[in-house]
């Protein structure tokens, strides 16, 4: 499905409910699988939440999980300490191609018996259950947290917890203090400090409801459309001021662009009101990579240059999410350089018409463009491509007077 976006609206303004954090749903599907008196409460109603719940429920030996990398990792460490449960984990195309080396050489070490099916160090892999009973794991930090996290929440369920040593620049940190409280909020003892993460087993748990904040990965969308509006006021709930997830950066990151966040009772306020805009945005997004996509559009939006740093894991993500920013942006007629961890952008003031933005099977590089619609229509390929993280993503843009044709 190709859509045809614009919107010619000056003030912006509505309600937007958000869904539950994918990133918090599925840390919590998992503990709710190794622990199942635990509730949940605002869980995802992405496809990526959505096929971790199949996956779990499911009692076949083949299992996919289409595109979704943290279900593939958070599943890997798990299905390794399932005794006597064997599964072949694949997904789509794209996850054949993400590296799950370093996360099947960690629970190697641990003693788990894992194999590739195909591409040595890529899914698919078959996993054949067993107990695993070592005490401490080392890995590599750098390449993605998820590999840690996986680690991370299994851990508990292991007769001696885990200590986890981290080896090299940890990334994504944001990611692996979200799993680790997730864990404590559930009642499970750890501490990560400095390169070691330590997490005591529990046999079980207190009957306990854990609920979910809504995303702010996909709040980062509105966030990128009240900076390009002329003015904005934009409510989306559920947020809380203690955010557990990384991505709420954004507040403080687009104060830059005159975007202002009021949190209320459960839910924030975004406000524009007309003005000046930034003369350079320079970020260094090692702790919030999932947000680089919105912010380079944004500044493309904006005419606004930009430099955006600590990118390396974004090569490994849904598509090699540098170069497609790089081949879409260009589309406008703007020039972008990119290295292996870092994106420049050296803005046009006019935008090049009649383009059609491919989304490379990426959900997010089809919502960081749907803003760019305030400045200058266009087209967005596969535009379905939004469930992965948002299903209910262009209904939303719509309440704000965005005009989606279907061409
Ligand atoms: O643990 C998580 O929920 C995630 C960790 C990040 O991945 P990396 O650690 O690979 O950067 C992030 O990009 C992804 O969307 C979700
Ligand atoms: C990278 C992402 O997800 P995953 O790695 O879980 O596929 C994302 O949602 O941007």
């Amino acid at each position: 499905m190709n859509l045809e976006i614009s919107n010619t609206k000056k003030h912006l303004s509505g309600n937007i409910k958000i869904t539950g954090s994918k990133s918090e749903s599925n840390r919590l599907l998992i503990l709710r699988a190794l622990y199942p008196n635990l509730e949940i409460n605002n869980l995802s109603n992405s496809d990526d939440t959505h096929y971790l719940q199949k996956a779990l429920k499911s009692e076949d030996e083949l299992i996919d999980i289409h595109h979704a990398g943290t279900a593939m990792r958070f599943l890997t460490a798990y299905f390794a300490t399932v005794e006597g449960r064997e599964v072949v984990l694949t997904g789509s195309k794209r996850m054949k191609e993400r590296p799950v080396k370093l996360l099947v050489d960690a629970l190697k070490t641990m003693g788990a018996d894992i194999s590739y099916e195909n591409n040595e160090g890529y899914p698919p892999i078959r996993i054949k259950g067993r107990k695993l009973e070592a005490k401490t794991v080392s890995l590599e930090a750098n390449i993605s947290s998820q590999y840690i996290s996986a680690l991370m929440l299994t851990a508990p369920s292991l007769p001696n917890g885990l200590e986890i040593n981290l080896e090299g620049t940890i990334t994504s940190t944001p990611y692996i203090k979200m799993t680790l409280e997730l864990l404590q909020r559930a009642g499970i003892s750890g501490t990560f400090e400095g390169n070691t993460i330590k997490i005591e087993p529990a046999k079980q748990l207190k009957n306990l409801t854990l609920a979910v904040e809504s995303d702010w990965s996909s709040a980062s969308y509105y966030y990128s459309l009240a900076a390009i509006s002329e003015s904005a006021e934009l409510k989306l709930s559920t947020y809380r001021e203690t955010s557990l997830q990384g991505d709420s950066c954004l507040a403080e990151i687009y104060k830059q662009f005159g975007v202002t966040t009021k949190f209320e009772h459960d839910y924030i306020i975004l406000e524009k009101l007309p003005g000046g805009k930034p003369k350079k945005i320079k970020e260094n997004l090692q702790n919030a990579p999932d947000i680089a996509q919105t912010i380079a559009v944004t500044c493309l939006a904006l005419n606004v240059p930009c430099y955006l740093t600590g990118l390396h894991t974004l090569k490994i993500k849904e598509t090699d999410r540098l170069e497609a920013l790089k081949a879409e942006i260009e589309k406008f007629g703007s020039k972008v350089t990119v290295t292996q961890d870092s994106l420049e952008l050296f803005p046009e003031e006019e935008f090049l018409e009649n383009v059609s933005v491919a989304t490379y099977n990426d959900h997010r590089m089809a919502m960081a463009f749907a803003p760019l619609g305030l400045k200058v229509p266009f087209e967005i390929e596969d535009a379905g491509v939004v469930s992965k993280s948002y299903p209910g993503f262009w209904e939303d843009f719509q309440k704000l007077n965005f005009e989606i044709k279907k061409c």
